[in-house]
């Protein structure tokens, strides 16, 4: 009996030992850990200054801040890191950096920066490009755009954008000067049929009206981080409306006026027209469809609302950078235009127009396509992403809750993958060089469509339909027209100028050029 209580005694003291043991050991590897955690330097970057006026005057001076945080790779390396106020920002420079962060480790990189002023003041964090990953309606957004836009669904769209392709080009053969105007038509005609089944009249429309002047005012306050005040002191959101210093509250009522006017104006209308018994079928009308009795709850309204408005605003602007891109470049390189019109000539002749089944039958089209996005990025800094929780990298602390920019520019103009990146070449992603004499197979470069619609979990959902337009607008514009370089007074050809506007979605800035119908081309090929 005394052998077995002595048995236990004995076991007691030696778990009790072991556990103890235990703690201490796990206490120390913690500690160290810690203690090593928070020895781990940041990431290097510019020192920072943060007035009230919220703009740090000494840090992007440069016109294209994605330009100026591409020159921070040479003096920083691929990450960098700054701090304005309670801001902290970590720009990833290179394809590694931002594949290693917002892909492999996707589950704490793809939330998106709350601040004050969109968050609380104006209250934009439902939509959709501002929801965070954590917030259920994230994955009923992605669902939704993928149902209409993955790459099954997609294809139930192409008859509207052919439809709209030929309104295109009728309205350029008409007038050629105004290529601009009929792009941003076409951009915004295509989403509204397919989100509201509207269509968008010639002129003045008034849902065009709206999401320009939506875009144009967001994109002018909302191009840098802790370009509000009230974001890096939130204090200030409690001052009273009178206090100097506080004209953020004006931009945010007028902010929420518009957004509420953006999102609620297409769907009642789509809801009148249902009631007057003339709705076409669009992603709208679908969903009140499926509605009991043709009715939502206000939850599922404000859902269809958001999915509809982020159609409208993810799909206009970024549809006309692109091809505003490609009808400069193709201004300034008559030799690649040359190139891809032969090869249409070749494989489709002049007697119809290219489809959306001939894509797969035009690679030097194709090539070009991708250095449309390559050579000047829609979206050069992609969209803001947030990570969730403290981590490390490359022996660098990154603190969670930082705001992380992925500088698409940057990754695209990399010397290393597309060198001479200011050159416009398709024949980079082509394994011969038809411009060489020798016509020898080299290995192509990496497509940059991997970076151009972002990167990870909140990739582009509409990047599908983008490349139909991309193809069907470059193609047909390349089978019909000829375009080239403006003349002065004198006859002398004017160089168009190349600069890019600033802005979330960047577009060239205005520019000259001579579009016309090229010889024998008819105008019967287009329907409308
Ligand atoms: C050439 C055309 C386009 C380009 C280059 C482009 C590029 C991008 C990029 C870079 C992002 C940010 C990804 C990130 O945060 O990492 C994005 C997001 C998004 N795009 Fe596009 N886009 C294009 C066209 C479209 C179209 C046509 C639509 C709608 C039909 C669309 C809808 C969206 C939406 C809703 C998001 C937000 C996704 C999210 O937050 O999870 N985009 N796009």
């Amino acid at each position: 009996m005394s052998s077995i209580n002595e048995f236990f005694i004995h076991l007691a003291t030696t778990s009790y030992s072991l556990f103890f043991a235990f703690g201490i050991i796990t206490s120390i590897i913690l500690w160290r850990f810690m203690w090593r955690e928070s020895r781990l330097p940041l990431p290097p970057g510019p020192s920072t200054n943060v007035g009230l006026s919220g703009v740090s005057k000494p840090l992007i001076t440069h016109k294209n801040p994605w330009i100026q945080y591409a020159s921070w790779k040479d003096l920083y390396g691929p990450v960098s890191y700054y701090s304005l106020g309670k801001t902290r920002v970590l720009i990833l420079n290179t394809s590694t950096a931002a594949t290693s962060l917002l892909e492999k480790r996707g589950k704490i990189y793809s939330d998106r920066p709350s601040t004050v002023m969109f968050g609380q003041l104006i209250g934009q964090d439902q939509q959709f490009f501002r929801t965070s990953d954590k917030n259920p309606r994230f994955g009923i957004y992605r669902k939704m755009f993928k149902d209409e836009f993955g790459k099954k669904g997609v294809l139930g769209h192409v008859a509207v954008q052919e439809n709209e392709r030929d309104f295109y080009l009728r309205n350029l053969s008409v007038d050629p000067k105004g290529f601009r105007k009929h792009i941003k038509r076409y951009a915004v005609a295509v989403i509204m049929k397919i989100a509201y089944g509207y269509s968008v009249t010639e002129d003045n429309d008034r849902f065009v009206a709206l999401v320009d002047s939506w875009l144009e005012h967001t994109n002018a306050h909302n191009t840098k981080p802790a370009q509000w005040s009230v974001d890096s002191y939130p204090f200030l959101k409690y001052l009273p409306r009178w206090f100097p210093g506080t004209s953020f509250f004006k931009f945010a009522d007028d902010q929420r006026a518009r957004n509420r006017e953006l999102l609620g104006a297409p769907v009642e209308w789509v809801k009148e027209e249902m009631k007057a018994g003339r709705a076409c079928s669009s992603f709208v009308e679908r969903m009140y469809r499926r509605g009991t009795d043709g009715v939502l709850s206000a939850e599922e309204e404000d859902v269809v609302q958001n999915v509809a408005g982020a159609m409208y605003l993810g799909g206009a602007d970024t549809t006309l950078s692109a091809l505003m891109t490609f009808i400069l470049m193709m201004a300034r390189n008559p030799s690649v235009q040359q190139k891809a019109v032969e090869e249409i000539e070749n494989v489709i002749g002049s007697d119809r127009l290219p489809e959306v089944g001939d894509m797969e039958k035009l690679p030097y089209v194709n090539a070009l396509i991708k250095e449309v996005l390559r050579f000047h990025p829609v979206a050069p800094l992609a969209l803001p992403h947030r990570v969730t929780q403290d981590d490390e990298y490359e022996g660098m602390r990154i603190p969670g809750g930082s705001t992380v920019i992925v500088n698409l520019w940057s990754i695209l103009h990399d010397e290393s993958t597309y060198p001479d990146p200011m050159k416009f070449s398709p024949e980079r992603y082509l394994p011969s060089d038809s411009s060489s004499s020798t016509n020898s197979t080299k290995t192509p470069q990496p497509d940059p469509r991997a970076y151009a619609f972002g990167i990870g979990r909140r990739l582009c959902p509409g990047m599908h339909l983008a490349e139909i337009s991309l193809f069907l607008i470059i193609s047909s514009t390349l089978a019909m027209f000829d375009i080239s370089r403006a003349k002065d007074a004198n006859g002398k050809e004017i160089e168009p100028k190349m600069e890019f506007k600033n802005g979330v979605v960047s577009v060239a800035e205005e520019f000259e050029c001579e579009i016309r119908l090229r010889e024998g081309r008819k105008a019967e090929l287009w329907t409308v």
